[in-house]
C-alpha cells in the first residue's frame, strides 16, 4: 500500500492546498485522505492509521489554532511536527450562481475564516446569521447541497471551482497578507542535521515557584539560543495554570548547547514535551 496523508477535508480546503504544496516539495506521490476535523487527523496519525497528517497551526491574523496546539501538547499524543507549510489564504464570498449579495441572509464557514473576515461581515452583512462548518470546503459543499440562494460560504477560489459556486465578493479578508502555517505530523521524528532548524517544545513551570518562566528562558538566553515564538495556553486543569509553547532556532541533534538547554528546561519544569525539530521554510 502506498503511504497515506490525512488532512482537514473535504477537497478544496486550504489544508488541501498545504498537502499539495508539501507533496510537490517532497517530489512524492501519496494517497491523500480528507477527514472531517483536526482532531480526527491528529488521532489518525497518533494511532498509526495514516502515516502523515497535515493540520493548520497558526496564522497572521488570528494567531494560533488552539485545536491543534492543545492536541499536540497532550501527553496522550506522541507525534511530531516534521515540516511546516505556509499557504497564502485568500477568502472569497461564494454562493449559488443565481444568488445576489443583497439577498444573502446566512453565512457559513470555518470559525477561523469567519474571524478573518469579521470587518467585511460587519460592514456588508451585519444582519446575516452565522453558521459554523468544520472547514471552508465543507461550508462550500453545504451551500451547494442545500441549494438556498440566501446562503453564502466563505472559502477559496479553488473550492468555488470544484463545487460550482460563483464568487459574489472577492478577497474579503480584513488583512491583505493572510498566511496560514500548516504543519506535517508523523509518529517518527524528522532527524535533520541543519543547525538552523526550528525546535518546538511545550512545558509548564514548576508550581508556585517565583521566577519559574524567567529561569527557563534563562537557559536559552545564556547560550544565545534565539527564541522565535512563545505562546501560553491554559493548562485546562487548574484556573490560572498555563503551559508555554516555544520555538527556538537550533537543533539538539547537532548542537550540544541546545541539547543541554533542553535537558535543563525539562529538569526545571513540571511538564515537558518535544513537539518536533524541522527545517525552517522561508
Ligand atoms: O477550512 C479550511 O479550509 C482549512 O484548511 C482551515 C482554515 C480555515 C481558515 C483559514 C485557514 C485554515
Amino acid at each position: 500500500m502506498s503511504e497515506q496523508i490525512a488532512y482537514l477535508g473535504p477537497k478544496g480546503t486550504y489544508c488541501g492546498q498545504a498537502v499539495e504544496k508539501y507533496l510537490r516539495r517532497l517530489g512524492k506521490k501519496m494517497e491523500t485522505v480528507p477527514l472531517n476535523t483536526i482532531t480526527e487527523v491528529i488521532h489518525s496519525v497518533n494511532t498509526h492509521k495514516y502515516k502523515y497528517g497535515i493540520v493548520p497551526l497558526e496564522n497572521t491574523i488570528e494567531g494560533s489554532v488552539s485545536a491543534t496546539l492543545d492536541k499536540l501538547a497532550h501527553k496522550r499524543n506522541s507525534l511530531y511536527i516534521i515540516s511546516e507549510i505556509d499557504i497564502s489564504v485568500k477568502h472569497q464570498l461564494l454562493a449559488l450562481p443565481q444568488a445576489r449579495l443583497g439577498e444573502i441572509k446566512e453565512i457559513i464557514s470555518h470559525t477561523q475564516a469567519l474571524e478573518q473576515c469579521r470587518d467585511f461581515l460587519f460592514r456588508k452583512l451585519p444582519n446575516a446569521k452565522i453558521l459554523l462548518a468544520k472547514s471552508t470546503a465543507q461550508a462550500v459543499l453545504n451551500v451547494k447541497e442545500k441549494k438556498q440562494p440566501g446562503r453564502a460560504a466563505i472559502g477559496s477560489r479553488e473550492a468555488a471551482r470544484k463545487y460550482g459556486l460563483k464568487i459574489l465578493v472577492r478577497d474579503i479578508a480584513d488583512y491583505k497578507d493572510n498566511v496560514t502555517r500548516f504543519v506535517a505530523l508523523s509518529k517518527e521524528k524528522a532527524i535533520i542535521q541543519d543547525k538552523d532548524a526550528i525546535t518546538a517544545f511545550v512545558f509548564s513551570c514548576k508550581k508556585d515557584k517565583p521566577g519559574g518562566l524567567y529561569e527557563i528562558l534563562g537557559f536559552l538566553a545564556k547560550d544565545k539560543i534565539n527564541m522565535t515564538k512563545i505562546e501560553s495556553r491554559p493548562s485546562k486543569v487548574v484556573m490560572g495554570d498555563y503551559i508555554f509553547f516555544i520555538d527556538i532556532v537550533g537543533n539538539h541533534y547537532v548542537q550540544a548547547k541546545v541539547a543541554q538547554a533542553l535537558r535543563n528546561i525539562e529538569k526545571h519544569s513540571d511538564y515537558f514535551k518535544l513537539l518536533g525539530v524541522y527545517q525552517r521554510k522561508k
